[in-house]
């Protein structure tokens, strides 16, 4: 499976407009390869908290539709990084109708799966004042032409939380999808983390953040491929890059048997649930 993650670059000068034409510019350039990334809220500007309200989305809005258009023409399944979520008529329960949201697109262009942040980052501002928290754990079967792996999806600061990621090995999760808007301040924490979650799980794990400087908070940059023993496949620099790995979705399997890890759980494991061997 040939997958790129795209490190987007972008600081406070750029348009809502401006940075999607040129991020589908990007994304086209990868034609050829099967499942392309995007990191966190690349639209709204995901530390630019003051820009939120004018820079609202819906799943089908322009920024979603547009990465449809070019998933389509490239026919590769496109995750599209998160948007700043509000849907009309949807208050949440805290009343904010503001989600960070992510979207998974098949190669026809269709929306294949949401998920809504569920740990906010802000310790009571940015996020948890403004946005509503995701409620449900979205874990789902990669189509052609990225078949071949069961996929987890999660947002940024979610990667602190391990019990979301063993959640979704207990939903089958070979493959986890990590966009994200990582500050420089803590990106030793983040290529940790990442490797850890690949580790513990023993799943691939595909973390894409972004570069340059936004809300006058330096990225971290630093994406990166990690399979499923904890090896670095890839990883960025901390400038706008591409990263196009190829992956063998068999290596989870294989992992899994010659080290069984999981099966030795002695803790919320349940016997029947899929992905342990
Ligand atoms: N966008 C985020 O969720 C940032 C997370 C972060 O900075 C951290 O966990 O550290």
């Amino acid at each position: 499976m040939r997958i790129a993650l795209i490190q987007v670059e972008y600081a406070d000068d750029e348009s809502v407009e401006d940075r999607t034409d040129r991020v589908v510019e990007l994304v086209r350039a990868q034609k050829g390869h099967d499942l392309v990334v995007l990191p966190e809220m690349w639209s709204a500007g995901a530390f630019d908290y003051r820009a939120w309200p004018d820079r609202t989305q819906t799943v089908d809005g322009p920024v979603v539709s547009r990465m449809a258009e070019v998933a389509r023409e490239i026919g590769a399944v496109v995750h599209a990084g998160s948007i700043a979520e509000a849907p009309p008529g949807e208050p949440g329960p805290q009343g904010r109708g503001l989600w960070n949201t992510s979207v998974l697109l098949d190669a026809r262009g269709e929306r294949i799966a949401r998920y809504r942040k569920m740990h906010r980052f802000g310790f009571g501002n940015g996020e948890p004042r403004l946005m509503e928290a995701g409620e449900e754990v979205v874990v789902l079967d990669l189509p052609a032409p990225a078949h071949g792996l069961v996929a987890g999806l999660s947002t940024c600061y979610d990667l602190r939380f391990p019990e979301l990621y063993r959640a979704q090995v207990d939903q089958g999760a070979q493959l986890f999808v990590v966009p994200a808007a990582w500050p420089a301040a803590r990106v030793e924490a983040w290529r940790l983390l990442l490797r850890a979650r690949a580790i513990e799980d023993q799943c691939f794990v595909l973390g894409c953040n972004t570069a340059g400087t936004h809300a006058r908070t330096p990225m971290g940059g630093h994406s990166a491929v990690i399979d499923p023993r904890g090896e670095v496949l890839a990883e960025a620099g901390t400038g706008q890059e591409v990263l196009s790995v190829t992956i063998d979705p068999t290596a989870v399997a294989e992992v899994r048997e010659s080290f069984p890890v999981l099966a030795d759980r002695r803790l919320g494991r349940d016997p029947d649930a899929p992905g342990t061997v």
